[in-house]
């Protein structure tokens, strides 16, 4: 008999629901509810469970559970969960036992994985193995300070204060420490090299969780590279000299000669390296960095984006000043490289952040026709993710075979730091009403925010709060069904005009604490709603407003890089499609040490088993495949 599919992820709930005690400390009332219904449901659940695991484990040979006949003939197959078909030899127990496999995709029946069914089924992302974790987390215990980097003086310093001021007791983070001494070649592999194999690596792939501080770990090494390459250009060293010698001539240039202040730099146009970024809002993030980066350590850079004009775009990359490091999108940069090719005839360092994204269908025509134009002057190719899907892998394999692999430990887990919540919108209250369920988990985070905040000096804290949805059509109408309901949302998606977008998200990726003038709170959502609403009648707007939240309801475009360090709540209003939109989406949250929470909200409609998995592997800190 077909067992429903919901009937494991009821037990993975109820399992998650029990394991977890923070669970009971959930703001929100439904979570708990959800939580404490499912424990009481009868053991039926758990008895199930016990026969589906235990099955696949008994031996050949091995009595079947109590009371189960062996039986030969035309109905001896049913009720089986493996086929057993004569003639075809049994796998060693010793082999199928083994807890980890060399390719690291089998799971032995100590990992805890094993039982994940559901994510086992999408297997969107690539395997680690534990070996090779572990091997990681030996190497980087070799490095414990920025000091131990082979860079320049310059560079190192403008770490602490252009990168990261104000910061105390800084240390690389995990793929920093990988990273960075593999990219500026000061470390021994100790892998052994192939034959055909360059000594020298030039393709390298970094992959960390979200949050994890890729951006430092490839962009340090880069601008050092920049930096030291400008000492040693010829053109570069006689541009300067001719300048030099201009400004210190003591009798004057013959009129006709023009001034070497009129000629353009060496670079202007042909940056040395190039960083490729899926969104304007990416190139402002990442491009303030190394502006940032720019003021101490004196290199020209410049960002183009389709969110500036293209007079801006020719002033920056034909400033006569030059340019050594370019941020952009692979369409503007494309479209330019096809007028224009000589912008990627000096190129060296080529950097593609959220490779995820700009490797796969969308992207990766535009990514491999850039990737192709560089490679006569490329010596480092740069690929930066937080997840290595299964199709980048294969790309990879195929394109890239000896590409130097960079993860970290715990590379597609999502941080323990980080809870979810799920919330079931079939039941009461909601009875399928999704949006009203959002709205009500927002006025439910906002009051539970007022009941703690300490409101020092008549200001109290205002919560940052990210709705995630999966079509943009969407963004719209939860915006405004948000707004009907007193909350300060709104919609972020590939419709809003560019120079918009920027400025929604600012107020979600600034670091300082938002505030708004003390109030009395109105408390739930419940508390200001009417509670009859005649037959037939449209219900009234609302009659209080949340004082304490502000809501970006974004798709997938406000997952990717978005360095959204102070926002503390998720909202996953669609069940993602993939663990790979899980991991990005609830990384917008728990960033760098930081807590977080998630909510994810389930109807009858939604893979629940996914759900139930995702929350297990993040209860136990696992990686989701
Ligand atoms: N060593 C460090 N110590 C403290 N903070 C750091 C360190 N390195 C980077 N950060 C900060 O951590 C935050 C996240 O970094 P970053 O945006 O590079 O993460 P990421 O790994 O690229 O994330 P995503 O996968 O979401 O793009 C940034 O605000 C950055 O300034």
């Amino acid at each position: 008999m077909l067992r429903p599919k919901n009937t494991t992820c009821l037990f993975c709930s109820f399992k998650a629901a029990r394991q977890r005690p923070s669970a009971s400390q959930w703001p929100l009332q439904q979570t708990a509810a959800f939580g404490t219904k499912l424990a009481s449901r009868p053991s039926r659940f758990s008895l199930t469970k016990a026969r589906v695991v235990n099955t696949p484990e008994r031996r050949p040979g091995e009595a079947g559970p109590v009371g189960r006949r062996k039986q030969d003939g035309p109905f001896g197959g049913m009720n089986l969960t493996e086929a057993k078909i004569r003639g075809i030899p049994e796998r060693s127990t010793a082999f199928r036992d083994q807890p980890n496999s060399r390719s690291g995709n089998r799971r032995g029946r100590d990992d805890p994985r094993a039982d994940w069914k559901a994510l086992k089924m999408q297997r969107a992302l690539s395997p680690v193995s534990y070996n090779a974790r572990t091997r990681i987390k030996e190497h980087m215990r070799q490095v414990d300070t920025f000091d131990q980097f082979p860079l320049l003086e310059t560079v190192k310093n403008s770490i602490f204060t252009q990168a990261l001021p104000g910061k105390e007791n800084l240390v690389p983070t995990a793929i920093q420490r990988i990273a960075i001494p593999a990219l500026l070649g000061s470390e021994s592999t100790g892998r052994r090299r192939k034959a055909n194999q360059p000594a020298e690596e030039k393709e390298f792939l970094l992959a960390a969780e979200t949050g994890s501080g890729k951006t430092l770990a490839y962009l340090i090494p880069t601008i050092n590279a920049v930096k030291e390459a400008d000492l040693h250009d010829e053109e570069v060293i006689e541009y300067n000299r001719a300048i030099e010698e201009e400004r210190t001539r003591t009798t004057p240039a013959p009129s006709f000669a023009p001034s070497m202040k009129d000629m353009p730099h060496p670079t202007t146009a042909r940056p040395r390296a190039i960083i490729l970024v899926p969104t304007s809002e990416l190139v402002n993030q990442v491009g303030g960095v190394i502006k940032a980066f720019s003021h101490t350590i004196k290199y020209k850079s410049a960002m183009i984006s389709s969110a500036v004009s293209g007079q801006v775009i020719r002033n920056r990359l034909f400033s006569p000043r030059g340019i050594d490091i370019l941020v952009s999108t692979p369409h503007l940069l494309s479209s330019i490289a096809d007028s224009d090719p000589n912008i990627l005839s000096r190129v060296t360092h080529l950097i593609v952040d959220e490779a995820d994204s700009l490797l796969d269908r969308g992207f990766s025509p535009l990514t491999s026709s850039i990737l192709d134009r560089v490679a006569p002057s490329m010596k480092q190719l740069i690929l930066c993710s937080a997840t290595i899907p299964r199709s980048m892998d294969t790309f990879l394999r195929k394109r890239f075979p000896d590409i130097r692999r960079l993860v970290t430990p715990n590379l597609h887990a999502i941080p323990r730091r980080v809870q979810l919540g799920v919330v079931d919108i079939e039941r009461d209250p909601y009875r399928g009403n999704k949006l009203l369920a959002c709205a009500d988990s927002i006025w439910s985070i906002g009051k539970a925010a007022a009941e703690h905040d300490g409101q020092v000096g008549g200001v109290m804290d205002v919560k940052r709060i990210l709705v995630f949805v999966n079509e943009r059509e969407t963004t719209q109408e939860v915006t405004e069904y948000l707004v009907s309901k007193g909350i300060d949302a709104i919609a972020l998606s590939r419709d809003t005009p560019e120079q918009r977008q920027q400025e929604m998200l600012a107020t979600f990726t600034q670091q300082a604490p938002l505030t708004a003038p003390k109030v009395t709170h109105p408390g739930s959502l419940a508390d200001n709603q009417p509670n009859y609403v005649p037959y037939g009648s449209v219900a009234p707007p609302a009659r209080r407003k949340l004082p304490n939240t502000k809501v970006l309801v974004t798709t997938d475009l406000g997952s990717r890089g978005i360095d959204t360090l102070a926002v503390r709540h998720v909202i996953l209003y669609d069940v993602p499609h993939s663990t790979i939109d899980f991991i990005h989406r609830l990384g917008r949250t728990g960033r760098m040490g930081r807590r977080g929470r998630g909510i994810v909200l389930v109807g009858k409609h939604d893979r629940r088993d996914v759900v139930a998995e995702v929350r297990d592997g993040m209860y136990k800190g696992q990686p989701l495949i």
